[in-house]
């Protein structure tokens, strides 16, 4: 694909996306390549390490925040919790903390890892829509808006492929603060009019970070406030809508979380599922916001589903 840089800004991350990884984490790398294994392959197992490790910690320390509101303020219970909460602040620090998360999930989008998931978005548009996306990758005259929650690099394909314009890329740790807004999406302002809402917000591999499963729902019923309204004709139109992307295990091998639970969520906030693709790690959906959200949303809470001891624990709950 021809491509144009989306901002005509400094070009970043590029010696990061030729080795996949910098800093700190390179030489650790570096360091361990003992028995000649494929440098790939350890740097993959490497880096599943770290992200698997900061996931754990984290959702830990959520469960102990939930039992420490409950808990009796000041009592032995309290300082107990609040003494594990500490420990494990110091447990995710010495992991790398979200620094080395996030270096490590770069490594993940490197081309030698498959690229970045929104590869598949722009492929996604070019043959679904090909009168707003060319086939012939030139970027067509009408741009789309774009809003990326959880961005790693302004030089991932949806920021360089041409279609977007503005982009948006927000994240609670930026990496580049010149492209990369560091910023909360769950404490975004509201959009005050259609000009601050989006054609396309991308959420990929973000929800599963939110360590509280009522949290996770509530981010998605949050991307519909950020997405322009559905036009009278949704069957011709193509957008608004959200790209998003789980790790394949939170919705094929969950006790408490299905794909079917995920579309009777999605159907409740107004989206409309259009495309779906299945590799052996990830999934990932377009679904078209055609609705707004129930008046009253029903409740999903965290019960089994898909049970089995094998499985984990996922689940994304609306309250
Ligand atoms: C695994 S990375 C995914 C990055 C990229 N979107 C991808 O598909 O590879 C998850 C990112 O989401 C960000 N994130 C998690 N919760 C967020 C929130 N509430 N607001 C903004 N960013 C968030 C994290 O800081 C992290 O950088």
């Amino acid at each position: 694909m021809a491509k144009k840089t989306a901002t005509s800004k400094t070009p970043v991350f590029s010696a990061r996306k030729k080795s996949g990884i910098t800093g700190h984490s390179a030489i650790s790398l570096a360091k361990g390549l003992a028995g000649g294994r494929p440098q790939a392959l350890f740097a993959s197992k490497h880096t599943r390490q770290i992200i698997r490790r900061h996931h754990t910690l984290l959702k830990k320390q959520t469960a102990l925040k939930v039992q420490l509101k409950a808990a009796a303020k000041g009592g032995a219970e309290a300082r107990r919790l609040a003494l594990q909460i500490e420990q494990l602040e110091k447990e995710i620090e010495e992991n790398g903390g979200i620094h080395e998360y996030q270096k490590a999930s770069i490594a993940g989008q490197s081309s030698a890892r498959g690229g970045d998931t929104s590869k598949l978005l722009i492929q996604w548009m070019q043959q679904t829509w090909p009168e707003h996306f060319s086939a012939a990758n030139t970027p067509t005259n009408k741009k789309f808006s774009l809003l990326e929650v959880g961005s790693l690099s302004a030089e991932n394909e949806c920021s360089t492929c041409g279609y977007f314009d503005p982009i948006e890329r927000i994240d609670l740790n930026s990496q580049d603060p010149e492209h990369i807004k560091q910023q909360d999406f769950m404490k975004r302002p509201l959009p005050k009019s259609d000009t601050e809402r989006f054609d396309i917000i991308s959420l990929s591999l973000v929800v599963n970070y939110v360590p509280d499963h009522f949290e996770r729902g509530e981010m998605l019923r949050r991307t519909t406030e950020f997405l322009k309204k559905p036009a009278a004709d949704t069957k011709t139109s193509a957008f608004p809508g959200l790209f998003f992307v789980l790790p394949a295990p939170c919705v094929l091998n969950s006790r408490y979380f299905t794909e079917a639970r995920l579309l009777e969520i999605m159907t409740a906030l107004g989206y409309t599922m259009q495309l779906r693709k299945e590799s052996s790690k990830l999934l990932y959906w377009f679904f078209r916001l055609t609705g707004c959200p129930q008046a009253k949303l029903p409740t999903f809470k965290r019960t089994e589903l898909n049970p089995g001891s094998s499985r984990n624990n996922f689940s994304i709950c609306l309250k």
